[in-house]
């Protein structure tokens, strides 16, 4: 499959494939070489307007707000099945688009499928309400119904997993959707959209409106019959939403971003948490909101573990995502490179050690940042503070438990956190006073779908996976039965 057979990316509205109502288009390119690779349909205002009267003709009038749940779930795992059944086209696309390294985007892919088996499952068993009896007097008790429209904003890191993350369970529970992608990551959300279509899904259930941030995706914010807004992104962008969105009270779910302390007490399996900490930097090319971007390392064991990892730098392979051996790709856009390069010379100014390998310069046509060390940080630097989001680690050292919690808690993210330690009292200690809405003890980030995925502090409000996503893309409506023997207060019947 060449870069140049890619076809051109429309939009996906009302149940067809067509152009933005003003014709306009933007370049798509390819991260490792910047070529084009394709032209994208440019939604705006117009085009969201259509996406979003579209999706309530369906929720209202179409058959999906009245289909039976069986019925519906059976879409759902239809989807999952047609996206296994293209989990090599879709890697590839993912990597071509993104610059993500394949073997990373075949388990996103096949992650993707799980989204939608999962939450078919989740629907069928969890979307369970409670029952209350007042005695002789009540029985109360709730449900749970579809919200309506639901908008769902999405970034470019990791965008076809991520995508799916929010498209499953809104679609599951009911809703229809309108998805505006990242616009520097576009094919596998044009590709989810054909693979939504041959499942057959009744017109307008899910719409895709390509286009930007400040046109397409405020649009979509600030439409009026858009009930919920759930967004993955930058922590200032989804202030802006939440601004922009309060007019109408939409309700919003934010997944934001992270400066994620990984601690490494002496007692640690070291050759584990040396490799879960390259893992965790420098997997998805270090553009990764859960990323383990701030290693504190205690002081007994400083010295060896930044050897150890000097050394494994030298060694991780860089180079063409499309090639099975990589492990690290080209970034996104040229414009995030140069933003993370900044982040290196930022670090050079502020006093910081900047540890490399050398770029092999058949690469130089691509948008690489190498595996980057940055040694004597001290927690207040900018690098040690703001979300650099690229493979980039800062390094620093403590000597006690009380003293690494603090310095891991001055920060104004709490995404994700991780601890190596083998004293199990310490390690549940540490873990509990991180400021994070998910910690890791003795492990890199892995996934159990079923658990609570999000942040505390700037990194998110709310939390979508699991049961919990049904609090956000579901209405709990509560049903007060009267069972015929309470007392009604008699306005209007005293007697005189
Ligand atoms: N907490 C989490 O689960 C995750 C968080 N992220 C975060 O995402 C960020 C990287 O992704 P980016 O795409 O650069 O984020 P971004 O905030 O620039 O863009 C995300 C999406 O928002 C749209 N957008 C931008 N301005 C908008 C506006 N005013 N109104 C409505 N939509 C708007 C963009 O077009 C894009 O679709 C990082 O900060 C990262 O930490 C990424 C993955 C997971
Ligand atoms: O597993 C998810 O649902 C989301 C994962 C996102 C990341 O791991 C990331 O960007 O770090």
């Amino acid at each position: 499959m060449l870069a140049q057979k890619v076809k051109d990316v429309p939009l996906y509205i009302n149940g067809e494939f067509v152009e933005a109502q003003a014709g306009r288009t933007f370049e798509n390119i390819n991260p490792f070489t910047n070529e084009t690779i394709n032209r994208v349909a440019e939604g705006r205002e117009e085009d969201i307007a259509l996406a979003v009267e579209a999706a309530v003709r369906a929720f209202q009038q179409g058959p999906w707000g009245r289909m039976k749940v069986k019925e519906r779930l059976k879409y759902i795992r239809k989807i999952a099945d047609i996206i296994d059944a293209h989990a090599e086209e879709i890697s590839y696309l993912e990597s071509l688009d993104t610059g993500l390294p394949i073997r990373q985007t075949q388990k996103m892919a096949a992650r993707a499928a799980e989204n939608f088996r999962f939450y078919a499952e989740m629907v069928a068993s969890r979307m369970v309400g409670e029952a209350y009896q007042v005695d002789d007097e009540f029985l109360n008790y709730t449900i749970h119904k579809p919200v309506g429209v639901a908008g769902l904003i999405t970034p470019w890191n990791a965008p076809f997993m991520l995508e799916t993350w929010k498209v499953a369970p809104a679609l599951a529970t009911g809703n229809t959707v309108v998805l505006k992608p990242a616009e520097w990551s576009p094919l596998t959300a044009h590709k989810l959209a054909e693979i939504i279509h041959q499942a057959g899904l009744p017109e307008g259930v899910f719409n895709v409106v390509h286009g930007f941030g400040e046109t397409a995706g405020a649009a979509l914010v600030a439409h009026p019959d858009v009930r919920l807004i759930s967004f993955t992104g930058e922590t200032a962008t989804g202030s802006e939403i939440m601004k922009n969105g309060a007019g109408h009270l939409k309700r919003v779910s934010m997944e934001l971003g992270g400066k994620s302390p990984i601690i490494v007490f002496d007692d640690a399996d070291l050759d584990r948490a040396l490799d879960a900490c390259i893992w965790g930097i420098f997997s998805f090319n270090g553009e990764r909101c859960t990323a383990n971007s701030r290693l504190f390392v205690q002081e007994a064991i400083y010295d060896s573990f930044v050897q150890a990892l000097r050394e494994r730098l030298e060694k991780i392979v860089v180079g063409d995502p499309l090639d099975q051996k990589t492990e690290v790709g080209p970034l996104i856009h040229p414009k995030h490179a140069q933003r993370v390069r900044e982040y290196i010379r930022i670090a050079i100014e502020e006093g910081a050690e900047v540890v490399q390998p050398k770029l092999d310069e058949r690469l130089e046509g691509g948008n690489f940042v190498v595996p980057t060390l940055l040694l004597h940080v001290k927690n207040h630097m900018r690098v040690a503070q703001e979300e650099i989001f690229g493979p980039v680690l800062a390094v620093m050292s403590f000597q006690e438990e009380e003293e690494v919690i603090e310095l891991a808690n001055d920060v104004r993210y709490g995404l994700a956190g991780y601890v190596w330690t083998q004293d199990v009292s310490r390690a549940h200690r540490v873990a509990q006073a991180v400021d994070s809405g998910m910690v890791w003890i003795n492990s890199q980030n892995t996934r159990d779908l079923r658990i609570p995925f999000g942040g505390m502090k700037q990194s998110g409000i709310g939390r979508e996976g699991g049961h919990y996503a049904f609090e956000f893309y579901t209405e709990m409506q509560v049903i007060h039965v009267a069972l015929g023997n309470h007392p009604i207060p008699r306005f209007g019947k005293a007697s005189s």
